[in-house]
C-alpha cells in the first residue's frame, strides 16, 4: 500500500477478516533519543517493524535496550524523532496528542507493569470509564464490564478499590480496562513485571486466551517464559532489532524467521 492511502476502518461485524492487504502496525526507520540528565540516550535507533492482525509478538532484550520506548512510540505515548508509524493503513507519526488519545481509547489498549489504575475509582468504574469515554451507553458499558470481569475471575470485586486487590487482581482489572473497547491492538509493557510466579502464569494464560480469539498483541518482556507464549519473538539490543524469529508452533516444521516468514517482516537499519 502506498503512502497516503487511508482505507476505511473495517466493519467490526465482519466474521473473518482474513489476510489483510496491509499489516495492522507498520513502522519504518523509527528513532528516538531521550534527553535527560547526562548524555543523550539513543533508545531506538532505526527500527522497521510490521505486525499482522492476529499476531502475538514479544519484544525481548536486556534492561535499557529500548523495548519500552519502542512500545511507547507505537502507542503514541512518546513522539518519535524520525521515521513513520502506520496503523491499519493510516500514518500516525504526525498525529496530535488528542488524536492519539482517541485512537488509544478506541483501538489500542495498553497495560503497564504497575497497572496504572485510578486509585480512587472502584474496579467497576475503572473498567467502565474507557467504555463510556468511547461513547458506549452506560448500560452497554456495564454489560461489557460485567462480562469481562467475570471472565477474568473478578466477579464479586466490582465494588473493591484497586488498593484492596492483590497485584495479580489489579493487573487483571488493568487487562479488562485495556480490552473493554475491543481494541485492534493490545500493547503490554512488562505486564507481569511486578507479579509473583502465580500472577505471571495467570497473565500469560489470559494473554494466550485473548490471542487465541484473534487479539493482536505486542508484549514487551524480560521473561523468556512469557515471550515463549508469542508467535514471534523480536530481540532488541541497544535500540536495534538483532533477531526476529517466529516460534515453532509444535507442528514439527522448522520455526519461520521474521523476514519473508508468515509472521511478517522486520529489518534492521544502520
Ligand atoms: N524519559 C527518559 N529520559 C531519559 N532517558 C530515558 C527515558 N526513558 C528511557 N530512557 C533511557 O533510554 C534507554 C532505553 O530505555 P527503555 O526503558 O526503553 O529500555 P527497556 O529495554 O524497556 O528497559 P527495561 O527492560 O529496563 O524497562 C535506557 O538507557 C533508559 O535509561
Amino acid at each position: 500500500m502506498s503512502r497516503g492511502e487511508t482505507p476505511a476502518r473495517p466493519d467490526p461485524g465482519r466474521q473473518d477478516p482474513g489476510p489483510r492487504a496491509h499489516p495492522l502496525v507498520r513502522a519504518e526507520g523509527l528513532t528516538k533519543t531521550h534527553h535527560g540528565e547526562g548524555a543523550p540516550v539513543h533508545a531506538v535507533r532505526g527500527v522497521d517493524l510490521r505486525v499482522s492482525r492476529g499476531e502475538f509478538v514479544a519484544v525481548t532484550g536486556p534492561s535499557g535496550a529500548g523495548k519500552s520506548t519502542l512500545l511507547h512510540l507505537l502507542g503514541g505515548l512518546q513522539k518519535p524523532d524520525g521515521g513513520s508509524i502506520w496503523f491499519d493503513g493510516k500514518r500516525l507519526d504526525s498525529y496530535r496528542e488528542s488524536q492519539w488519545a482517541v485512537l488509544r481509547r478506541r483501538r489500542i489498549g495498553i497495560v503497564f507493569q504497575f497497572f496504572n489504575l485510578v486509585s480512587n475509582l472502584t474496579v467497576a468504574d475503572n473498567v467502565e470509564l474507557p467504555a463510556l469515554l468511547a461513547g458506549r451507553s452506560p448500560k452497554q458499558a456495564r454489560a461489557d464490564r460485567a462480562g469481562l470481569l467475570d471472565e477474568l475471575g473478578l466477579a464479586g470485586k466490582e465494588r473493591s478499590m484497586p488498593g484492596e486487590l492483590s497485584g495479580g487482581e489489579q493487573q487483571r482489572v488493568a487487562l479488562a480496562r485495556a480490552l473493554v473497547n475491543h481494541p485492534d491492538l493490545l500493547l503490554a509493557d512488562e505486564p507481569a513485571g511486578s507479579l509473583d510466579s502465580k500472577g505471571t502464569r495467570e497473565v500469560l494464560r489470559l494473554l494466550s486466551r485473548f490471542h487465541a480469539r484473534g487479539q493482536t498483541i505486542l508484549l514487551v518482556t524480560h521473561d523468556a517464559r512469557m515471550a515463549s507464549a508469542a508467535d514471534r519473538v523480536i530481540s532488541f539490543f541497544d535500540g536495534r532489532v538483532v533477531d526476529d524469529a517466529a516460534l515453532d508452533d509444535g507442528d514439527g516444521r522448522p520455526p519461520r524467521r521474521g523476514p519473508g516468514g508468515v509472521a511478517g517482516v522486520l529489518e534492521l537499519k544502520d
